[in-house]
Formats: structure tokens, sequence, C-alpha cells
């Protein structure tokens, strides 16, 4: 383990043996579960990356549980369900949704008896509509793309447990906010919350998103690889987007590939790599962990902030 100036820098091999007896190794049917969640994931990596950052967020959450009893004790008042908050920032495309999706099939295994929920902030961003209007569409993605005003209130309701909290989805399909379509958060005991801005300070905001983390997760690899990434996925989305006119990609997919491939590289070029490099790569190091990712999605290092 190399002792960094604000992180442990902690091998594979390494970080693969923090995790502890005490929680079942992860049995077929949930590897399978995983497995049908994104069949191109290693599940090598689920045992040796995610199982360990599972039991680290199981350290966080109990530790969590002890201080709310205790500040409702100091403060005599009557206990109630405060949810713990995990965040998960990254660039567009590195795999944080994936993250995400499997970090809720460990937790709630683990905790067969608690309610886990997982939310996206793309549903936060404006509609493609009001985009236009304020003449930001090809902002698509950086902070004045977002209703961070929004995404706070959210936070704070769900923090505050005020019952069913309606959080709005996005879709890549569509490539917009969906109309009138909401996933209801109701009263988690642990909510994953997952975007490309999770962890930055706009400087109009007296509170930020990352005060509701209880802890966070950056999910992190070289740009040209997260390009890779960005492109296969891509690919997928003409592939699904051939029959269905109403798909945002169905021009693109019916159309010569060789251009669409060109359109996206731009898309990524002008868009997304910009963002990354000014508005996200920035915000890595408020992180409680980095997972670096390297070719394939294998992670070879975890960095582990000490203070
Ligand atoms: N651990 C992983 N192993 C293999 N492929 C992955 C992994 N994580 C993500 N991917 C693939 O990389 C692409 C981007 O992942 P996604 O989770 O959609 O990223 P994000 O939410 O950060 O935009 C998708 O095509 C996804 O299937
Ligand atoms: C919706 C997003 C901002 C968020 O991305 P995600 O983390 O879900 O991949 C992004 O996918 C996006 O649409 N960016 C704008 C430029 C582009 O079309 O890639």
């Amino acid at each position: 383990m190399q002792d960094e100036m604000n992180y442990y820098r902690i091998s594979r091999d390494e970080w693969r043996r923090f995790y502890r007896n005490g929680m079942a190794p992860l049995t077929q049917a949930e590897l399978d579960q995983a497995k049908s969640l994104n069949d191109q994931i290693s599940l090598e990596d689920v045992r040796e990356i995610y199982l360990p950052l599972r039991h680290l967020i199981h350290v966080y959450y109990d530790q969590y549980q002890a201080q709310q009893h205790d500040r409702t004790n100091f403060l005599r008042v009557r206990a109630h369900k405060t949810p713990f908050i995990v965040g998960i920032a990254g660039s567009v495309a590195v795999g944080k949704s994936t993250t995400a999706r499997l970090l809720e099939i460990l937790l709630t295994r683990a905790y067969p008896t608690k309610r886990i929920q997982n939310i996206t902030t793309d549903g936060f961003l404006y509609p493609n509509a009001e985009l236009k209007q304020r003449k930001i569409l090809e902002r698509k993605g950086f902070p004045e793309s977002y209703d961070m005003q929004r995404l706070i209130n959210f936070l704070t309701d769900v923090k505050n447990n005020k019952g069913p909290v309606k959080a709005p989805k996005y879709s890549h399909q569509i490539y917009d906010v969906i109309p009138n379509e909401y996933d209801v958060i109701d009263s988690p005991d642990i909510l994953i919350v997952e975007g490309i801005n999770v962890l930055q300070l706009p400087s109009n905001q007296l509170v930020y998103v990352s005060d509701f983390f209880d802890i966070s997760v950056y999910v992190d690899a070289e740009p040209n690889l997260i390009e890779k990434w960005y492109l296969d996925r891509f690919k997928v989305l003409l592939d699904t987007a051939f029959t269905d006119p109403t798909n945002y990609y169905y021009s693109y997919a019916v159309g010569d590939r060789a251009a669409a491939l060109k359109m996206a590289r731009h898309v990524w070029e002008t868009n997304d790599l910009p963002n990354l490099k000014e508005y996200i790569l920035p915000t890595r190091n408020r992180a409680d962990v980095i997972l670096h990712k390297t070719n394939n999605h294998k992670i070879d290092h975890v960095y582990f902030r000490k203070f």
C-alpha cells in the first residue's frame, strides 16, 4: 500500500484481501444477476473489487447508524430513519451506472430487510426544450445544464425522510428527460446517487450535493479508454435503435454507420471530453474511494482517502 498525500494507493491484490469474513461470498445466482446486468462485467472484478467495496460501505453504514443514534440521544428527540447516501461520480460512459446497479445488487443481498434504491442525476438535466430555450443544448452535461436546486431539494426531502419523493427520469433512447415519468424514492435505508456532477461545487449553491453523501466513489480511467467505451455504448444504442423510429438515434442507425461514428466522436471531443477535463476530473480528489480502471473496465488500483 502506497501512502500518498491524502490517499492510500492500494493495488488490486491488496484490496481483494480486505474482504473480511462475516459475509458469505457471492452465490452463483448473484453472479448470474451481475452478469445479466451487464454481460461484459468481469466476475473476477465483482469478487475482488466490489465485494471489499461493499464491505467498506458496510463499515461506514454501521458507523453512520451509531452516530445517528447518539445524535438523537443527545437531542432527546425520537429517532427517525435518515437514509445513508452513497455518491458515485466520474466521466460520461466510464461505468457509473453499471457500478451503481452492481452495488445495489450487492447491498440488497447484504441487507435483505433493508430498502436499497438507486437514482441517476441525468433526470435532473433540464429537458431539451428548456436547454434550447436557454441556448445551451450543446452544453448538455455541463454544470449549467442541470437543475441543481431541484436535485438539492430532492436530496433534502430524502434525507428528511419525507415519504415518497419523485426523481425525474432520463432516457438515452430519446436523448431527453422523460415527461411525467419518475422513480419513486420511498424511505430507503440506503440510496445510491450516481452522476457526473455529484461532487461538483457550483459557485451559486449554498449547499452541495456531496454534503448529503455518507460515502463517495469516483470511477476513473484514462480519457482515451473512456472514449472507446463511449463509442462502444453508442454502437449498442445504434444496434437497438434501427427498429424504432421514435428513438433519437434512429436516423443514425439507418444511415451511414461511418458517418454516425464520426458524429459520435465529434460529440465526445467537443462536449464530453472537455466536460471531463474542466468540470469532472477536478472533483476526483473529493471522493472517499477512487476505482481506477484499465482496459476492458478491469480495475488495477483503488485509492482510499485518508482524511
Ligand atoms: N464493469 C464493466 N465491465 C464491462 N463493461 C462495462 C462495465 N461498466 C460499464 N461498462 C460498459 O461501459 C459503457 C458505459 O457504462 P455506463 O455504466 O453506461 O456508464 P456511465 O453511467 O458512467 O455513463 C456501457 O456500454 C457499459 O456496458
Ligand atoms: C446524459 C449525459 C449528460 C450523462 O451521461 P451518463 O453519465 O449517463 O453517460 C450524457 O450522456 C450526454 O448526453 N452528454 C451530452 C453529449 C453526448 O451526447 O454525449
